[in-house]
């Protein structure tokens, strides 16, 4: 630890004991380590390494020991209060943002990955929330065959960034998010089944989102895009299961969103579907990750590049995206493995504590976010994660989805009871969604919601309006019984331990709810993995086994 290198060695850069004047040029002190009180060594530049944070301005000159700005006699010293510190990292997004200025080809305008195909629907789709896109692309890839009674195929759902390529393929040798997972033999086995994968609605990998061009304006949707919910993003694949042919699934599957997806999948098309995985999800979304993705969202939104969504022929908000992405990150994997991985490691030990990423866990956050920042579209990650904010399996909230959907239909003049032209009905859809939820007009609703219910004094409740809020109440999770009880079919739920952000209670509500709901078949794992969250995208031995196990297993259906 440089700090505790006797201060002799250090013959320059040592701050004067409680000098203040400069507070920019305090050296990071450990605090904890209680030596305020000594003259504290910088442990500097000066020694082995003059430009400690070496970067394109600055050379270093052994001979001299020195730290010299390119092209000038101008030494860096450190102990010069008028030198400013230097914050390599802020210097690298700007210079991101310069360089995006004279790109010609945004890069936000993301591609399907090579070799997928598409699926295009060229009528009206009325979104739950009562927007709806003239058009949509649902850009997928599939792997294995088909068989002939058409009985074989799996619908493999993402997770929130992923696009369609799970799997590498003669079109795209690239390995996909869930590579280990898929082929022969594997856990999902393409000699016996057909798999299907999506970039999910709202996406900005070959379907239809925000960086879409919207047919009647010529331009990116932007902001204008509707707002969607997971349900939305299920019925748009479904139609790609009529396109293909395909009248009911072996199995639904899917981790994180994904398994929202897969949850959505069973309950809205009962008749489709004949089993069910879901890995690391939950029924409804928990305020603790609600508000997890709100700061990621409200980071990016406060990047003055963001322009309200409307960046597309402008710099992308780069910086936002990547905080936004390192922030994300922290509710993907686990405080145990980070201590394992990375302990209080520090990248250049020897070198001085700087603000830009230092210890292995800064830089770790630092390229997960550069790995992300211009390559997924912002927007995306906006529309797509209030998605899963949104979702919520309990019946009151279904019944208000289906409710607000009509209305969003009537608000277009597709008004009940009269007779519906065909694009009308095919904004319908040719499936009713959830066909165990009973259709009440919107304003019964909140009469009818047990959410609304007056209950004073409850510690559940709402103190301005007494409503309850709680999710632990028997009303509640009585609600969301009756929301799960369309599904009846053999369900696995796994959770991983570590995981803070779906954690083991949301997975076992899950299951207990099911079970509740009068469903006896369903599995219940739970993994002792470091990985946290995305541990689902790791961990090909057990996560693999379990969903190899369910998929195979001969059960009467
Ligand atoms: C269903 C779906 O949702 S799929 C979406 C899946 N894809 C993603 O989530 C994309 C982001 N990727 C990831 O989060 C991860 O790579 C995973 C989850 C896929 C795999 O995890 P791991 O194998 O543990 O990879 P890890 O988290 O270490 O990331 C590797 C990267 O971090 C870098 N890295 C690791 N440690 C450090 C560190 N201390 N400092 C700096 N960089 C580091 C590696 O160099 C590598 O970067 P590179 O690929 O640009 O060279
Ligand atoms: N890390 C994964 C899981 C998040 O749900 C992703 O980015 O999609």
């Amino acid at each position: 630890m440089s700090f505790l290198k006797p201060a002799s060695r250090f013959t320059k850069g040592y701050l004067p004991q409680w000098r203040t004047s400069a507070t920019s040029r305090l050296p990071v002190v450990n605090s904890s380590h209680g030596r305020h009180a000594h003259p504290f060594p910088c442990t500097t530049p000066f020694t082995a390494t003059p430009c400690f944070v070496p970067t394109a301005q600055y050379t270093t000159n052994r001979k001299e020991n020195a730290c010299y700005q390119h092209g000038t006699e101008q030494k860096f010293d450190s102990t010069d209060p008028k030198t400013p510190r230097r914050f390599p990292c802020v210097d690298h997004i700007e210079e991101r943002s310069r360089q995006l200025a004279t790109h010609q080809d945004t890069p936000h305008r993301i591609r399907g990955p090579p070799g997928h195909q598409v699926f295009h629907y060229p009528h009206r789709f009325q979104c739950d929330y009562k927007g709806y896109l003239p058009e949509f692309t649902l850009a997928y890839e599939t792997w294995g065959q088909l068989n002939a009674t058409r009985d074989n195929a799996i619908l493999l759902h993402t997770g929130l960034s992923a696009s369609s390529h799970a799997k590498s393929h003669p079109a795209n040798e690239s390995p996909g998010w869930w590579e280990k997972f898929i082929g022969p033999g594997r856990a999902i086995d393409t000699n016996q089944f057909f798999v299907i994968c999506t970039n999910v609605l709202g996406g900005c990998y070959g379907s239809t989102g925000p960086s879409s061009i919207d047919p009647r304006t010529d331009k990116p949707y932007a902001t204008a895009f509707p707002m969607l919910s997971i349900h939305d993003m299920v019925r748009a694949q479904f139609y790609l299961l009529d396109h293909l042919n395909i009248t009911k699934l072996h199995a639904s599957v899917g981790a994180s969103m994904g398994g929202m997806q897969s949850l959505v999948a069973g309950a809205m098309y009962p008749q489709r579907v004949a089993r069910l995985v879901s890995i690391s999800a939950c029924a409804r979304s928990h305020p603790y990750s609600i508000a997890m993705r709100h700061v990621q969202r409200q980071v990016l939104m406060s990047d003055p590049h963001w322009r309200k969504g409307y960046y597309y022929d402008h710099i992308p908000p780069h910086a936002g995206m990547k905080l936004a992405r390192e922030i994300a990150t922290i509710s993907y994997r686990s405080g145990p493995e980070w201590e394992r991985r990375f302990g209080r490691q520090r990248v250049k030990p020897e070198s001085a504590p700087e603000f830009c990423p230092d210890f292995l866990i800064e830089t770790y956050l630092d390229r997960q976010g550069e790995r992300f920042c211009l390559e997924y579209d912002p927007n995306s990650l906006l529309y797509i994660s209030k998605a899963m904010d949104l979702f919520d399996m309990s019946y009151t909230a279904l019944e208000e989805l289906v409710a607000h959907r009509d209305i969003g239909m009537e608000q277009k003049g597709h008004s009940h009871g009269a007779v519906e032209n065909s694009d009308e009905k095919s904004a319908r859809g040719p499936h009713p969604p959830y066909p165990h939820v009973v259709r009440v007009n919107a304003d019964r609703i909140s009469q009818h919601s047990p959410r609304s219910t007056s209950t004073p004094f409850n510690p559940t409740a709402n103190p301005t309006t007494g409503a309850m809020v709680g999710l632990d109440t028997m009303e509640s999770r009585r609600d969301l019984i009756k929301g799960l009880q369309a599904i009846q079919i053999p369900t696995l739920v796994l959770g991983v331990k570590s995981d803070i952000l779906f954690p083991v209670w949301q997975q076992q509500e899950i299951a207990q709810t099911l079970r509740r709901g009068g469903n006896q078949r369903v599995t219940y794992y739970e993994l002792d993995a470091l990985y946290g969250h995305d541990t689902f995208l790791i961990d090909a031995v057990n996560i693999g086994a379990a969903v190899k196990g369910h998929l195979e297993n001969v059960v009467e259906l």
